[in-house]
């Protein structure tokens, strides 16, 4: 029997356990994979309840989830209790919340977890308690880093049926763009992306549509130069590797079906310039991957929804979505190895 998927909780009074308690539910209609929750169960057991949905709910082992997962949702339990509390996000939430992340890593380091999904994260109670990654990417990348032992760059990929969006630069201010943007990183997220949707997507020959910053691809230089200058040289570099990269290409006709059809990936500059479409397009069924890390990690593309969490109106879909990627990721980097 093949290890169970570890599900961090996220934030606990956002969505996190109201999609995870109703992808349960839907998993034999759905033929999801087995997973397990890293939660605190009382609080699981709160929601199901405030939910009025009947889980059974069975504390276990990353060993034994896959048994268990047919006849109830398996819990391991954190060691840091939560406060149910949905819509309120509260600071004191946040040890368990990194500890359900922190273990859920581990144990796919160990191969006691098949791969990691996350449910959200609302960054503000993380960083009043001392949390200093911008996000689960790069707090992933952190802790790939410590077990590697050298650095790693994560790129985010936002996958749907769609399209495939990756941003270059993530987590930071509009106005610091510019300045972080350069042609090594491009190429960095370029290559992995590249290796990625050959390994793990099933691609021979990924095809990479390359954003400008700037309107118009900068308009030969006469609306800004990073164009020209950082974005050009990147793709031209990966055409010499042999990599099928197109651009920098004016953004905003890179999204519309006929353009979809000619790559697929669509490199952005920013974070609104990749995920902008990648929602549009497929908010109920993207997912957020991360590529670069030495284990699989999805998370669905939607945040903690503090305004409908404990109503029962939050959609699964695209934790789903996540549990069934990551699944199929998992099995593509086995048969890879
Ligand atoms: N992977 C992660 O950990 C992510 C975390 N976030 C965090 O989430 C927090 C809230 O972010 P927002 O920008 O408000 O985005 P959001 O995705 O949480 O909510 C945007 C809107 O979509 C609705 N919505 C979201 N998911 C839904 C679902 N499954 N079913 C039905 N409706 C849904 C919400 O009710 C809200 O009206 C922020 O703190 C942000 O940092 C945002 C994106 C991803
Ligand atoms: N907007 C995407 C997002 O914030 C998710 O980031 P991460 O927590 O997966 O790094």
């Amino acid at each position: 029997m093949k290890a169970a998927l570890a599900v961090s909780s996220g934030d606990p009074s956002g969505i996190g356990p109201d999609v995870a308690l109703a992808a349960w539910i839907l998993r034999e209609h759905m033929r999801l994979p087995a997973f397990f929750l890293l939660a605190d169960a009382e609080l699981v057991a709160a929601r199901a309840a405030r939910l009025g949905v009947n889980v059974p709910l069975e504390i276990a082992t990353p060993e034994n989830a896959a048994t268990i997962f047919g006849e109830a949702l398996p819990i391991v339990p954190l060691k840091h209790r939560q406060s149910d509390q949905p819509g309120v996000p509260l600071a004191e939430n946040a040890a368990g919340t990194i500890e359900a992340i922190e273990e859920a890593v581990a144990l796919t380091l160990a191969g006691r977890a098949r791969a990691i999904v996350t449910c959200p994260i609302a960054k503000k109670p993380l960083y009043e308690a001392g949390f200093k990654f911008p996000g689960h990417t790069e707090f992933l990348a952190h802790l790939a880093g410590e077990h590697l032992g050298y650095a790693v760059t994560p790129v985010m990929m936002l996958a749907g049926p769609l399209l495939r969006a990756v941003p270059v630069t993530i987590h930071i201010a509009l106005n610091k763009v510019p300045a972080v943007l350069d042609t090594v990183t491009i190429l960095t997220v370029c290559r992995i992306t590249a290796l990625a949707l050959k390994s793990q997507f099933g691609i021979a020959n990924p095809r990479l549509a390359i954003a400008g910053l700037n309107p118009h691809a900068g308009e030969g230089g006469s609306m800004g130069i990073e164009d020209e200058v950082t974005v050009r040289p990147a793709v031209e570099t990966l055409r010499a590797e042999g990599i099928d990269a197109r651009g920098p290409l004016p953004a905003d006709t890179m999204f519309h079906a006929d353009a979809r059809a000619t790559y697929d990936a669509a490199i952005c500059m920013y974070h609104d310039q990749a995920l902008i479409p990648a929602k549009t397009l497929g908010f109920d069924d993207s997912v957020n991957v991360t590529l670069g890390l030495p284990f699989v990690r999805t998370s669905p593309d939607h945040g903690t929804a503090f305004d409908i969490a404990g109503s029962g109106r939050a959609k699964p879909d695209s934790l789903i979505a996540a549990l069934r990627l990551a699944d199929e990721l998992a099995t593509n980097r086995t048969l890879a190895t």
